[in-house]
């Protein structure tokens, strides 16, 4: 799948608030993101900063409270619920946590591919082709016979996101997909996956574990419901967000115990000084 630069998907001011009856709970607070197509991307952060709620939302599963969204160029937002359905049929996969959350017992691998496969408007001839090279890549082509439950987790997985890349969506939605997995069979899933995006598979996954982040070509780093940081081809990349705040490393906070600064703008930079 070849792409025009086009990106698989954007967010602009992205608010998520949820009303409990403890109280509003402010789970994203104006996100601004930039998924490129074709890459894998990863969104880590602390538990409760907003990872989750982000990753439903560009997979068409919420909608936002305030803000903008598009996949493959279409808007997410102001869609009736029926065309929101069918933008997510057509155009998102997902993958869950958890394998058994993912494939029926009773489907073998190969009918679990001709399940998504309809399901996303594939006709038959199609599916067998791109689900036998799919199994291929993702290295499970000796186990499209098996049940979910002859298949070890690494392979379940595998099998999940074989399912959620058939059709070629823009975009594929994985959840934590390594966190039942050991450190081993995370790489091999890891691997994988990378596999998908060389062949223009767009990968967004939520996850905890560094070791998956550092497969990422990209990273969006959550801190209480805000992008603090992007980390891209191993730079860390403060986030501007549209009404100009930065939100400053661990490290640079800890120096204004007081949380204020004087900004100097000189010719080749901006220095942030603690005020004497
Ligand atoms: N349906 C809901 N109702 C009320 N509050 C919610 C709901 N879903 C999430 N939250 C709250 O919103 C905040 C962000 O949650 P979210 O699940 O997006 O975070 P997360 O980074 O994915 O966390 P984790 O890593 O623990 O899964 C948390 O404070 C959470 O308790």
């Amino acid at each position: 799948m070849r792409h025009d630069g086009t990106p698989a998907a954007t967010c602009e001011g992205l608010v998520r608030i949820y009303w409990s009856p403890s109280g509003e709970v402010h789970a994203l607070k104006g996100v601004d993101a930039v998924v490129p197509a074709g890459r894998l991307t990863a969104i880590t952060g602390p538990s409760g900063s907003g990872k989750s709620s982000l990753l439903r939302i560009l997979a068409a599963q919420d909608r936002p409270t305030a803000g903008r969204a598009e996949v493959a160029g279409h808007p997410l937002t102001g869609l009736s619920a029926r065309r929101l359905r069918a933008l997510r049929r057509r155009h998102i996969g997902y993958v869950f946590a958890r394998p058994p959350q993912n494939l029926l017992p009773h489907l073998t691998g190969h009918e679990h591919l001709a399940m998504a496969a309809r399901y996303r408007g594939v006709g038959r001839a199609e599916a067998r082709r791109e689900g036998a090279e799919l199994l291929d890549l993702l290295g499970i082509a000796h186990r499209a016979e098996h049940l979910p439950g002859q298949l070890s987790g690494g392979e379940q997985q595998r099998l999940a996101f074989a399912q959620a890349v058939i059709g070629r969506p823009a975009l594929v939605m994985a959840d934590e997909p390594t966190s039942e997995l050991d450190s081993a069979t995370t790489a091999d899933l890891l691997t994988a996956v990378s596999e998908l995006t060389r062949t223009g598979t767009t990968v967004v996954m939520a996850t905890h574990d560094p070791l998956a982040a550092s497969a990422a070509d990209q990273v969006i780093h959550l801190r209480s419901g805000a992008v603090s940081h992007e980390e891209v081809a191993g730079r860390r990349l403060a986030v501007i967000d549209g009404d100009g705040r930065v939100q400053l490393p661990e490290e640079a906070l800890a120096r204004f115990p007081a949380r204020r600064v004087l900004i100097d703008v000189t010719g080749d930079g901006v220095v942030l000084r603690e005020p004497s």
